[in-house]
């Protein structure tokens, strides 16, 4: 199956990366000097400048384009796809219908962990496409399945926004170590550990659980622990996501 991809930004080579050992993938974009780029990094693919005039006619279509983009880019397509795959945030089903001619039309939110073939990413949409949806976003990772473009909106505030909320974690924790006074380079290899190390515990174990067996009575986390409190961490993670979410809505009523 030939799956042709609309876009040539980030996420259209993460996914591009992934999607190639299993299916034949064309990139469209509008910018010729990366495209090529993008074919010297990721020979198998092919890649083409958008025409005036693009025919989708039957094509599986992987769209990638920034939100704000979908009415010009829609414009230049013509004819009816299979299946138009959308990987906009916020961008509703009905929009989509409304600016693209396909069979049917699927929502999915994968994450910028795609390029290591490890994002959580979830679909939503017609359920005649269900399957080929899931197995699809499988060679990029997880799939998970949701009923209702509400859900979907969610997700992209945790999921598909969560990679730079945990950077922010991520970079912060380094610098907290180098201004204790460890060396950044050693600082950034203790942060990589602790991610990966930590994955895996919560596979199995419950953060609550996680947190309760660090922390020592009167020790070094839970002295850490107030000053997590203090700067009132978990509600800005908790308004950071209810934040993403209402911007994902916003985009959705434009
Ligand atoms: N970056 C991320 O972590 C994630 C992004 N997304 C969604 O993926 C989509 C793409 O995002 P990125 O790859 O990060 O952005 P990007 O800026 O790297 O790529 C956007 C692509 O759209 C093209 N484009 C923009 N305006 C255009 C126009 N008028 N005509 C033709 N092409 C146009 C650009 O040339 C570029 O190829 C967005 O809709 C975003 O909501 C979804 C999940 C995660
Ligand atoms: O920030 C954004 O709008 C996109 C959607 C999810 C991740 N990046």
């Amino acid at each position: 199956m030939k799956l042709t991809l609309i876009g040539n930004g980030f996420m259209a080579q993460a996914l591009a990366r992934g999607l190639v050992n299993n299916f034949e993938v064309e990139i469209i974009g509008r910018d010729e000097k990366k495209l090529n780029e993008i074919k010297t990094r990721i020979s198998e693919v092919e890649v083409k400048v958008m025409k005036d005039m693009e025919d989708i006619t039957d094509k599986n279509i992987i769209f990638c384009v920034k939100p704000y983009a979908l009415q010009s880019v829609a414009a230049r397509l013509e004819g009816k796809a299979n299946v138009l795959f959308s990987i906009l945030a916020g961008t509703t089903l009905d929009n989509l219908k409304k600016q693209i001619k396909s069979k049917f039309y699927i929502r999915t939110m994968p994450n910028v962990a795609a390029s290591v073939c490890g994002s959580t990413t979830t679909v939503t949409g017609d359920k005649e496409a269900k399957n080929l949806a899931l197995e699809l976003f499988s060679y990029v990772g997880k799939t998970v399945w949701v009923n209702t473009e509400k859900q979907l909106d969610v997700a992209t505030a945790l999921a598909g926004s969560g990679p730079a909320f945990l950077s922010l974690v991520a970079e912060s924790l380094s610098d907290g170590a180098v201004k204790a006074g460890l060396e950044r380079s050693i600082s950034n290899e203790l942060v990589k550990g602790l991610f990966s190390g930590y994955a895996k515990l919560l596979e199995t174990t419950h953060p609550a659980l996680i947190k309760d067996s660090v922390m020592s009575p009167g020790g070094t986390t839970a002295a850490g622990m107030g000053k997590l409190e203090e700067g009132a961490v978990r509600d800005a993670m908790i308004k950071a996501v209810e934040a993403a979410n209402d911007k994902a809505n916003e985009i959705g009523q434009k």
